[in-house]
């Protein structure tokens, strides 16, 4: 082997090298002309030379040791095995050795042309370098010599041994074998396969080509019109029809360019292509997304797709619901999302500090006995199997769950145990019982799915501490004095759920379009709440609300809401109905609320004795006095500071005016003309004290009081044909009626106590009137002494005369008339002077009118509010509704 894989140069024998030169050419041509030199099947140096001659190997070095110096000297001794084994056997020598070396080694399959594989220096062209040895020139001879066993015969015919006759023949049919057959046919099916597969590939090159050049001219073309229509575009855009048309026929210069550079155009990197429309673009679907998904929805619905549409694409997975749907139209579907553990927005689950949870309802104190004393009424349902405690179930619509007591069907068979399911629901994982509690931002902790549920179905009992109205009065004073959030809830028996420590329930928010609702149910006898989802059902991830029906009692209260819908009412509640009004000021609200709660209280007195007889109004009544009598109390001590300051500041003045009376009457004469005298009078006038107390003298002309028949005291009309009560029966402003009424304070004359005690006659008036005023010109006026009252007899001439009454009426101004309605009042008086007697008026007929006066104004006032019966906030209310009398008009206006 080692021989076999080693080189010929390497081999150990120099001789062998040496004849490998020298024997080069021969070797070469032989390989040429006759066999490969495969069909030599030498495993080694010395086997090939065995085999081939039959000169022996010591022979051949013993005569390569002697010619080396000549190699070609005896070329013959080298070629002719014959005379090799003649000159040994005449030397004496037995030739066994050479015959055992041209027996030597065979490669059986060489020989038996099974060798396929043949190693490369066995090949031909291998062999035309380097040759293994000399072939001996009978082998080559009878190798040339094609006829098989030809050369052979002729070899063996010069052998002596008939052992290795036969062998050469043997060896020589091999190589004819090998030469003829396998070796053969492999090489020329090698080449035929070569020459195929080159065929195969020019043809395909050919192909390729032509399709190149196609793509080539196809990309060109594409260029060419491209840049054709960019060109005939903008030929458009600029020139005229005609010029339109031409410039589309002609090749522009562009064009030229264009076709040119076909090459540089075709090279251009692709542009990406993006997607014009979203994810699933090329996904056929009925979308209109200025719609929204409902609504698409239904117009999906009205126009079927088409069943080319349908089958022309296989809808991507999220969409092939809809399509079963859709063929389907019987069926009935919701939107689609994600499952929450698939879609879960929130990374890490809210701890709520100082949440204790409770699972059911605790009674908490008396509430327990007094629990038992109320108990449930019980309700029966009828449903069969079929109806599996529908709709139509009693216990349903009467919101009592069904249980074996109550039901006849199964609990497998009836659906209405709602309380039973949660509890089951309860026990599974956290995603069955599919509520928790997330984080709102503004209105604090709230509650969502993390489930769907269908529509009405349950979804967490709203539990806690069942405690009395007592208790929770307690806890709201002390306990929760300063919290912001309450988790109080009506419940039923007048009973309180406080949820402070209860289920996930109370951090349900409010909402005004709620999608749950919180309903009171019966289960087994007692009285439950719990959250259920509304008729749209609730999808997962969803925040559950409902609606607070929150009642805030006071304006204090109310919540502003922050639900976020289009219906928000800007409330937790019911929206107040002056929630868009400005804000009252904290009298006009607490004067507003009484006066509702008199009105509620009025009203309920003129109903029925039935409702004034029940609790509740009762109670209200009883508000409403003590808010009363408070409102009342605040203004009555209003109005005596008021009056306080006012008789001070009327004190004050009247000194002033007496002081500055005394220095006018020692600056004047004693008689004055008339023209005098009225400026007098009117100094005087301005200098009058001004009597605050106007509802004095409006009583006074109130028109309860008999005209015809006066009272002890009381003041009477002037006149009967006098305008002035129907006058004074308009709504006369303060002002105005305390000017008007400042005339009217004026003391009584003297004389008038005498007359009305002798003949109560209607000239005798006692009001102050200009008669009465003009009286106090009279002479006897002039004894009477100065009092400290501004009114003094003031000599304004004796002249009884008509004349000189018209000349006193004009210079009469005792009441100073600002305003057109009392104009006309003076103008009467004027017009129709008084026949009384003129008297003087004194001090102390002014201090007797005053009190007099007084006295009738409380009198009147004691009847009017008993009348009304009510405080001074309510007799405002119906005042300003029903009477329009001028008196109590006043006394409302002064009130305030
Ligand atoms: C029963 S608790 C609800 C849970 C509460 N958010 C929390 O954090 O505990 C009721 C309180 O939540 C707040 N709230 C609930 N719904 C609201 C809404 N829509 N707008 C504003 N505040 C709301 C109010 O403060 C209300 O008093």
């Amino acid at each position: 082997m080692a021989g076999r894989n080693a080189s010929p140069a390497s081999t150990s024998s120099t001789a062998s090298n040496v004849t490998v030169r020298t024997d080069h050419h021969l070797a070469a041509r032989s390989s040429i002309s006759a066999s490969p030199p495969t069909s030599t099947p030498p495993t080694s140096h010395g086997d090939e030379a065995s085999v081939l001659s039959d000169a022996t190997k010591l022979d051949t070095v013993v005569e390569l040791h002697g010619d080396v110096s000549t190699p070609r000297a005896q070329p013959e001794a080298q070629t002719t095995p014959g005379s090799a084994a003649e000159a040994a056997k005449s030397e004496g020598r037995r030739s066994a050795r050479s015959t055992r070396a041209a027996v030597s080694t065979y490669n059986v399959q060489i020989l038996a042309g099974t060798a396929i594989h043949t190693p490369t220096k066995y090949l031909p062209k291998h062999h035309e370098n380097v040759l293994h040895g000399p072939l001996p020139k009978s082998a080559v001879h009878s190798l040339m010599a094609t006829p098989a066993g030809k050369g052979i015969k002729a070899e063996a015919d010069d052998s002596c041994d008939p052992a290795e006759e036969q062998l050469a023949t043997e060896a020589a049919e091999a190589a004819q074998r090998r030469r003829s057959s396998r070796v053969t046919d492999l090489r020329k099916d090698a080449f035929r396969n070569l020459a195929a597969a080159g065929d195969a590939m020019a043809q395909k090159g050919q192909e390729l080509l032509a399709a190149g050049k196609q793509k080539v001219q196809h990309a060109l073309r594409n260029t060419m019109s491209e840049s054709q229509s960019a060109a005939s575009q903008h030929a458009l855009t600029k020139s005229s029809p005609r010029k339109r048309a031409r410039a589309s026929t002609l090749p522009t210069p562009e064009d030229e360019r264009s076709e040119a550079e076909p090459q540089k155009e075709f090279l251009k990197p692709k542009t990406k292509q993006w997607l014009t429309q979203g994810l699933y673009v090329g996904q056929y679907r009925e979308f209109n997304p200025r719609f929204k998904e409902s609504q698409n929805r239904l117009r999906r619905k009205s126009k079927p797709i088409k069943e080319k549409e349908r089958d022309e694409v296989i809808p991507l997975p999220m969409f092939s619901g809809e399509q079963l749907l859709e063929a389907d139209p019987t069926a009935h579907w919701r939107d689609f999302k994600l499952p929450f553990d698939t879609y879960h927005p929130l990374p890490r689950k809210i701890k709520v500090d100082g949440w204790v949870q409770l699972r059911k309802n605790r009674f908490i104190g008396e509430s327990s006995a007094l629990w038992k004393r109320d108990k449930q009424d019980s309700s029966q349902c009828y449903c069969s199997p079929e109806d599996g405690c529908g709709e139509a179930c009693h216990n349903r619509i009467m919101s009592y769950e069904c249980d074996s007591t109550n039901c006849p069907l199964t609990a497998d068979e009836c659906t209405n145990r709602p309380f039973a399911q949660l509890k089951k629901r309860a026990k599974g994982n956290r995603y069955d019982y599919g509520v928790e509690v997330m984080e709102t931002g503004e209105r604090g902790y709230g509650v969502r799915a993390m489930r769907m549920f269908d529509p009405h179905q349950i979804i967490v009992e709203y539990a806690g501490e069942i405690i009395t109205q007592d208790e929770c009065e307690r806890r709201m004073k002390h306990v929760y004095k300063k919290d912001k959030c309450y988790y109080l809830m009506s419940f039923d028996n007048k009973m309180i759920i406080d949820a402070t420590r209860g289920t996930i329930a109370r951090f349900v928010n409010h909402s005004c379009e709620p999608n749950c609702e919180m309903i009171k149910w019966t289960v087994g006898g007692e009285p439950r709440m719990a959250l259920f989802a509304g008729s749209r059902g609730i999808m997962t991830g969803e925040e559950l609300t409902y609606d607070y029906n929150f009642d805030p009692f006071s304006s204090k209260n109310i919540q502003i809401c922050k639900c976020g819908t289009e219906s928000c009412r800007g409330v937790l509640g019911p929206k107040p109905k002056d929630w868009n009004r400005p804000k009252m000021t904290m009298t006009s609200s607490i004067v507003a609320g009484a006066k509702r709660k008199i009105q509620e209280v009025l009203g309920s007195s003129r109903g029925s004795s039935s409702v004034q007889n029940s609790p509740k109004k009762r109670k209200l009544s009883a508000i409403a006095s003590s808010a009363l009598t408070k409102a009342k109390n605040s203004i009555t001590e209003s109005a005596s500071s008021q009056d306080k300051a006012k008789q001070t500041a009327t004190e004050l003045e009247a000194q002033k005016a007496s002081r500055e009376n005394r220095a006018l009457r020692r600056s004047t004469s004693m008689t004055l003309t008339s023209r005098r005298s009225k400026v007098v009078h009117k100094a005087s006038r301005r200098s009058l004290p001004v009597l605050k107390s106007s509802r004095h003298t409006t009583v006074t002309i109130k028109h309860k009081t008999p005209r015809s028949v006066p009272r002890p005291g009381a003041l009477k009309p002037i006149n009967k044909s006098s305008r002035l009560p129907s006058i004074l029966q308009r709504n006369i402003p303060v002002s105005k009626a305390r000017k008007s009424s400042s005339s009217l304070k004026a003391p009584k004359t003297p004389a008038r106590s005498a007359r009305s005690a002798k003949s109560p006659s209607p000239d005798s008036s006692p009001n102050i009137t200009p008669a009465s005023l003009r009286s106090a010109n009279r002479p006897s006026a002039k004894k009477l002494k100065q009092s400290k009252l501004p009114f003094k007899a003031l000599n304004l001439g004796s002249s009884k005369s008509s004349k000189s009454t018209k000349s006193t009426a004009d210079s009469e101004p005792m009441v100073e008339n600002t305003d057109s309605e009392d104009d006309d009042i003076e103008e009467e008086f004027n017009a129709k002077p008084s026949r009384t007697p003129k008297r003087p008026v004194t001090a102390n007929s002014m201090r007797r009118a005053t009190a007099s006066a007084k006295k009738t104004f409380e009198r009147s006032v004691r009847t009017s509010t008993r009348a009304v019966g009510v405080g001074k906030a309510g007799l405002r209310g119906d005042l300003n509704e029903g009477v329009r009398g001028n008196t109590i008009r006043m006394l409302t206006e002064d009130d305030d």
